[in-house]
């Protein structure tokens, strides 16, 4: 039997476009009470179609369609301070400040693009409620939001809806409280708020201790808490102190470092700690990436029990890394052989010596080299802050993400679940807040109470968390080297999404002086000459090839700023119409270059007619702007003029575009095989190639010495796009 279309949509999954529409038609109907003629039985009906609906689809064949909706505040007031109202009270388009209300859910989650489900009050009343931000329960313990969940919302916000009148949407997690209701923990609690029911500290322990057996860590957590809570008023402070190192273990399982130590440290005075608990300590003071004290617990660990091998591994962990914090010196074979697929979190320290945040005259704060710092050194090395193992190549993937409140669409799945990712990570890590926080938002609006900690969590504003994102993150491939062979496979080119929070300040020139790789999550920044003390670090925010029309246009638009680099500023000199006239040429050259695939069988005239065409463009460039400045246009022509005669086989021409190419690319002795990193050129996976292709042709012709110079700068260019030497004879001397 054919179904009715009532039962094959899915109206939780539909568009932005259509979800947009009743958004405006929301909000012109601000403060009204909302339409209530959907009965319950109606909205469990629709609720329980979509659940249906989505089972029986493939998840994986769906777009995940992520709204940001118009940006408003995350509650800041503790919940003791609110004023309860029930969900008949609740008002369309309304932040209801002063207020909570409470419900039951009485259905499992729906979870796809948005978690969504149906809660019920005290009075019998239903709404659907949305949470717009993922919950990452959902990936360690089954559903978020499970059936039987009691939840606070605090300060609601009320959408229309029109599956059910209306919705309450929650976009900030420290907006919602929520008792799980498959957490044995919480129904222990409720059987003792709803039936009186007496729990001894003693039965509390005993079922934290089934929970962490059964990897029910937040569970075990609360169950501890109840019983140190409880076990303070009736027992004596052994039975306590066992508690909380019970506890102290809970939360080193369920990855919360810091209350870690700070039970283990509630446990005992800091002189008694026995040798399990440095081996703790140390092992969350790992995590938190302070080394130092990580060892000192470990070397107070092996004086009690100098055998301990585990204690010894650790302790040599830590010393490990307190060399790479103070050195910069890293093991990077073993870093770039531990990169695959599946892992690409490595383990290593940050390197900040020799760079310092500061101000600087035009950009707020930027990056300032606090030593001088020779060419090729490290400037900064950091393990990201937050990065989705989730590479993908061009295309658009299978998350969306529209922000309405700008108009802009993200296509990519590592920078959808970046944004996630982030908002998760402050929510559970009310240490990490400031880190993130005090990263460039662009214009959006701070309450300055985000990170405060109200109700036992840090206050989290998704929607700066946005803000920060779009300004601060980068793209990265699993292994930068990678991308510098002529053809890497299409798997070696995908790229994620990440912020590195210090790297983060690294303000754009179009000629920088520093040049970024990447190993895993790891970044690794090196100058592209020497740097006097104090030179502040730049690097590029456009590929390499932008044109000036372009990245005039870019900036202001993407980054809320006009580039006054030395190129930018003698670039703004030329007249418009010079600009246009050269960008018409090159898309000229390009389409009729890009007609003819670059093959052994070229013609003479094809190459002639390029060859002749790009001369044309080279002569619009103006000598009085241009004579020591990269001309980028040019780039394109002289890399298909370059393939076309290595290809052909024409050594000497194979040269002369290879170092044109140079030239082009800003190394203005190019020609005479000078290759001055300081004059600012630009160095990158093309003029690299250039310089490859440039000393092979050398040497078929014999010409030896041009190799070697050549050889040289590509080495050194190795080194600033690979993040370090390993492997580069090899590399060098293969085809790849
Ligand atoms: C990733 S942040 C860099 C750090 C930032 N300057 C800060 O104070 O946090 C990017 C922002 O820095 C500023 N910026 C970066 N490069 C700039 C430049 N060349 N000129 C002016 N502003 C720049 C812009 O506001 C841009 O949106």
């Amino acid at each position: 039997m054919a179904q009715t279309t009532e039962e094959v949509v899915n109206s939780y999954e539909c568009s932005p476009d259509k979800q947009q529409m009743v958004h405006k038609l929301s909000i012109s109907l601000a403060g009204d009470t909302p339409s209530r003629k959907h009965s319950k039985e109606d909205i469990l009906r629709r609720h329980y179609q979509n659940l249906q609906h989505l089972e029986g689809c493939a998840k994986a064949s769906q777009v995940k369609q992520v709204i940001l909706p118009s940006a408003y505040s995350p509650s800041s007031v503790p919940l003791d301070d609110l004023q309860k109202i029930s969900l008949d009270d609740l008002k369309l388009e309304t932040h209801h400040r002063g207020c909570f209300v409470t419900g039951m859910t009485i259905t499992p989650p729906y979870q796809f693009s948005e978690t969504i489900t149906i809660i019920q009050d005290e009075s019998g009343s239903v709404a659907s409620l949305i949470l717009g931000f993922q919950d990452d329960s959902l990936l360690n313990s089954g559903a978020s939001l499970p059936q039987n969940s009691t939840v606070a919302i605090k300060e609601p916000y009320v959408q229309m809806n029109e599956d059910s009148g209306y919705v309450i949407r929650v976009d900030h997690p420290s907006d919602i409280a929520v008792l799980r209701g498959d957490d044995p923990a919480v129904s222990m609690i409720m059987q003792f708020v709803a039936e009186k029911k007496e729990i001894s500290p003693m039965e509390w322990k005993k079922e934290g201790d089934r929970a962490y057996l059964e990897r029910k860590y937040s569970s075990a957590i609360e169950c501890y808490t109840q019983a140190i809570d409880a076990g303070l008023k009736e027992c004596d402070q052994t039975f306590v102190n066992d508690a909380y190192r019970k506890r102290a273990f809970a939360n080193l399982a369920a990855e919360s470092f810091q209350n870690a130590k700070a039970d283990i440290l509630s446990s005992c005075p800091e002189e008694a700690v026995d040798s399990k608990a440095c081996f703790t300590i140390g092992r969350a003071a790992y995590e938190l990436r302070e080394y130092e004290e990580s060892k000192n617990y470990f070397e107070k660990a092996l004086q009690a029990t100098p055998n301990d091998v585990k204690a010894r591994k650790e302790y040599n962990r830590a010393l490990a890394r307190i060399g790479e914090q103070e050195s910069g010196n890293y093991d990077f074979e073993k870093m770039i052989a531990s990169v695959s697929d599946r892992h690409v979190r490595l383990d290593h320290a940050d390197f900040n010596k020799t760079s310092a945040i500061g101000p600087t005259a035009y950009a707020g704060r930027g990056v300032f080299t606090t030593r001088d710092v020779q060419a090729g050194e490290i400037i900064l090395c950091e393990k990201a802050f937050c990065l989705p193992n989730m590479y993908s190549g061009d295309g658009p993937t299978d998350s969306v993400l529209y922000n309405f409140n700008n108009g802009s669409q993200t296509r990519k799945f590592a920078q959808v679940a970046l944004f996630q990712q982030l908002v998760q990570k402050l929510y559970k890590n009310p240490h990490l807040n400031q880190r993130l926080l005090e990263l460039y938002a662009g214009d959006y609006e701070r309450s300055g109470k985000e990170g405060d900690m109200v109700d036992g969590v840090p206050i989290v504003d998704s929607f700066l968390i946005e803000a920060i994102r779009i300004k601060n993150c980068f793209s990265s491939p699993r292994i930068s080297r990678n991308l510098m062979k002529r053809a890497p496979p299409v798997q070696e080119k995908e790229l994620t999404s990440a912020v590195w929070t210090r790297a983060a300040y690294t303000n754009h020139s179009c000629v920088p002086n520093c040049g970024r790789a990447f190993i895993g999550d790891m970044i690794v920044v090196r100058a592209l000459h020497f740097l006097p003390a104090g030179t502040e670090v730049t690097d590029q925010y456009l590929s390499p090839d932008a044109s000036f029309m372009y990245r005039r246009n870019m900036f202001p638009q993407s980054w809320g700023f006009d580039c006054a680099c030395p190129l930018c500023s003698a670039e703004k000199r030329s007249p418009d119409s010079a600009h246009q006239k050269r960008r018409d040429l090159a898309t000229k050259i390009k389409t009729e270059a890009t007609k003819v695939p670059i093959s052994t069988k070229l013609s003479t005239t094809t190459i002639k007619h390029i060859e002749r065409l790009t001369k044309k463009l080279e002569d619009l460039h103006e000598p009085g702007i241009y004579a020591t400045l990269p001309r980028l246009l040019l780039v394109h022509p002289n890399i298909w003029l370059m393939e076309a005669h290595r290809a052909s086989k024409n050594h000497a021409k194979t040269v002369k575009y290879a170092l044109e190419l140079l030239r082009n690319f800003g190394f203005v002795n190019a020609l005479e095989v000078e290759f001055q990193f300081e004059k600012g050129g630009l160095v990158n996976s093309e003029s690299f190639g250039a310089l490859r292709y440039a000393a092979e042709a050398f040497e078929a012709l014999g010409k030896l010495e041009g190799k070697e110079k050549c050889m040289d700068a590509a080495r050194r260019m190795y080194v600033v796009l690979g993040g370090c030497d390993v492997g580069r004879d090899e590399f060098l001397a293969s085809g790849e």
